[in-house]
């Protein structure tokens, strides 16, 4: 038997296995079926946490999909609460430095990379074929912070189809590694509403990742300053950044229950 924690970040949740002691092989497959809300424990993201010859720990994200993934916000958010104390955390987009507050945590996630902007300037600039479907929606950002968003801000989140434009943008050619779509309306000065259809999850309640790069691309275009409050359908996530630095992300941190699956058994 595999042990597990049921942990979340907003209602962005988690299965976190660790696999520091003994090694767990995930293959797609198996991310998957545990990932299954019906047939297996029901997640987001697995989250497998492996030593680390750099850190404190190495952490390996699979989406629901089972898809591997080089970051999550939340999930990292989750980790000091599971370990019990502030790490240093190995992921495939970088070293992460994660400290306990009193509900969850707060993380240095890095720098944001705007490298590929070239594709949605493409796009807003009517170099490319209009993809079929994005016809209501103004041109994105792009930003990547481990991994790659887009980011379109509405005037009116509510009456965005997010579900089926999320569906149709993920798998746009547009994006060869799909995308992770972000939905954002300034509703004040330094504050965003916004949902998150994520690349290989779907809707989620909440994206932490996706309110870093949407922040960011929110600073970037000048309509507002750090630090922004990013309001997603499970709660609040504060996030700092300037041009030039780090983000910062802090927000809550839950650890729900733990269990015990028969893997050979999914
Ligand atoms: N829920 C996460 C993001 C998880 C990975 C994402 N779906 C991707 O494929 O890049 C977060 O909180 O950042």
């Amino acid at each position: 038997m595999t042990r597990f924690s049921k942990m979340h970040g907003l209602g962005n949740d988690f299965v976190v296995i660790d696999a520091r002691e003994a090694a767990v092989a995930i293959s797609a497959a198996r991310a998957q079926a545990i990932a299954d809300r019906h047939a297996g424990v029901g997640c987001d993201q697995l989250i497998l946490i492996e030593p680390s010859a750099v850190a404190d720990v190495k952490m390996r994200i699979f989406n629901a999909d089972g898809s591997e993934v080089e970051a999550c916000g939340n999930a990292t958010r989750c980790i000091p609460l599971f370990l019990g104390r502030n790490a240093r955390i190995e992921t495939a987009a970088g070293l992460l430095d994660a400290r306990l507050t009193d509900d969850g945590a707060s993380v240095d996630m890095g720098t944001p990379r705007f490298e590929w902007e070239a594709i949605p300037l493409a796009y807003a600039m009517d170099t490319l074929t209009m993809p079929v479907g994005w016809e209501d929606l103004p041109a994105p950002a792009a930003v990547n912070v481990g991994n790659p968003h887009v980011i379109f801000f509405v005037d009116d989140l509510d009456a965005v189809d997010t579900a089926r434009l999320g569906a149709l943008i993920e798998v746009d050619p547009l994006f060869p590694a799909r995308v992770n779509v972000n939905f954002a309306q300034q509703v004040g000065d330094r504050h965003l509403r916004l949902i998150v259809w994520e690349r290989g999850a779907g809707l989620t309640r909440a994206c932490g990742t996706g309110a870093c790069a949407t922040a960011v691309a929110a600073i970037r275009r000048g309509l507002m300053r750090g630090p922004v409050t990013v309001t997603l359908p499970g709660g609040d996530l504060a996030i700092d950044w300037a041009p030039g630095g780090h983000i910062r992300m802090t927000g809550p941190a839950t650890h729900v229950f733990d269990g015990e699956i028969d893997l050979d058994r999914l």
